[in-house]
């Protein structure tokens, strides 16, 4: 069983800091994820000179950690910002066309700047946030594959990939340019007749560690509000896995039209989907529907039908928990080599294209996209 969050908190209470405090009390510990055995979180300090002095919290903190019995790992990272607390945010400085490979040269991630409560989003109809309890259930494909066939559709869709801790929607669709900006203002990118910001698009692949920190909360308000959105039905935010801050955050500083969670028919995926519909209720934000993915596999050589992850569990799960179970979406190889493409299989034709179709629709007819 994973470490409950409480019991966490509990252990990084125990760990004093120079002035008086700990951890928790100081309100240092941010983002944090836990992750079967896997714990993270980050320690945000005003600057370089809280930083080392609180070297010594941050190893009595790991050592407290790894010491618990289910846990396998424990990933501290200690982030200072750019600016000291309280400063105007930093100017968003960018280029364009540079390739991946170049190092980022957007100052993005801050604190967040205090507002009253959740906000709307400048010319944007709609936020449905995509989540999902357990990691790898295809949640970043669904939401790819959602928002082209919602574009498809006729409907203007925007993607802000908040999967901090593996943005992959660049990838999926395909976007490998750099956003440039004017003055603050972010100008996303464009593909498949879809609007697309990621945190991904700002750091070069596999070094997402480095910008996991600063960028949390305070990048993620900077991603709501100084991304040029244009006019949108609706923004699908492609949540990171589980139940961390990012959600919270989301959930907290914009107005969520309500969430759709993704799972695999698998019990394993079904228990952890309803620890996130339950976030979502504390958060009261409305879940609006569940889709099973990975849901009914056809052998492409005889046509035979498995169900390798069982089928129709999510379906159950929906009319046990009074929630609309939205749709399934077959288990198909191409669903893969499209998404690594970077041409999601929605953009084609085919049972699975279908299935987005339909999914799209009953979204649309709902008035949820
Ligand atoms: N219906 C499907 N058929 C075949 N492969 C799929 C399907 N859906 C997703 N995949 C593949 O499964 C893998 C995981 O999908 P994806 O990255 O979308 O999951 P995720 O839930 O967003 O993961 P993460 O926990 O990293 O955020 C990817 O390689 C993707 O191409």
């Amino acid at each position: 069983m994973a470490t409950s969050r409480e019991r966490v908190l509990e252990e990084l209470a125990k760990v004093a800091v120079p002035g008086g405090g700990n951890l928790v009390s100081a309100d240092l510990v941010r983002a944090l994820a836990i992750e079967g055995g896997v714990i993270r979180f980050v320690i945000e300090v005003a600057d370089a000179a809280q930083a080392r002095a609180l070297a010594s919290a941050e190893a009595e903190a790991q050592r407290l950690l790894t010491a618990l019995p289910e846990v396998e790992r424990v990933q501290i990272v200690m982030t200072a910002p750019a600016a000291p607390r309280g400063s105007a945010p930093p100017q968003v400085k960018a280029q364009s066309g540079a390739g991946r490979e170049a190092p980022p040269n957007l100052t993005i991630g801050r604190h967040p700047t205090p507002q009253d409560g959740p906000a709307s989003v400048a010319g944007v109809a709609r936020i449905l946030a995509i989540g999902s309890g357990k990691g790898g259930v295809g949640k970043s494909t669904v939401t790819s594959n959602l928002a082209v066939a919602l574009a498809r559709a006729g409907r203007k869709v925007g993607i802000l990939d908040a999967d901090i801790y593996g943005p992959s929607q660049p990838r999926m669709l395909g976007v490998t340019g750099k956003p440039t900006s004017e003055g603050d203002v972010i100008q996303p990118l464009h593909a498949h007749g879809v609007t697309v910001m990621s945190l991904g698009l700002l750091m070069k692949e596999g070094e997402a560690v480095v910008w996991r920190g600063p960028m949390l909360m305070g990048a993620l308000q900077q991603m709501l509000t100084q991304v040029n959105w244009g006019q949108l039905d609706v923004l699908l935010v492609d949540l990171p896995p589980g139940t961390g801050d990012v959600q919270l955050s989301l959930c907290q500083k914009a107005k969520v039209t309500g969430a759709i969670i993704v799972s695999t028919p698998q019990d394993v995926a079904l228990i952890d989907a309803r620890r996130a519909i339950d976030m979502f209720n504390k958060l009261k934000t409305p879940v609006l529907g569940l889709i099973e993915n990975m849901s009914t596999y056809v052998c492409p050589n005889c046509g035979h039908e498995a169900h390798l992850f069982g089928h129709g569990g999510v379906a159950t799960e929906a009319r046990q928990l009074d929630l609309p179970f939205l749709g399934e979406i077959p288990l198909q190889l191409e669903v893969r080599l499209a998404g690594d493409a970077g041409v999601p299989v929605a953009a084609g034709e085919g049972a699975v294209a279908d299935a987005y179709a339909r999914l799209a629709e009953r979204l649309i007819g709902g008035g949820m996209a």
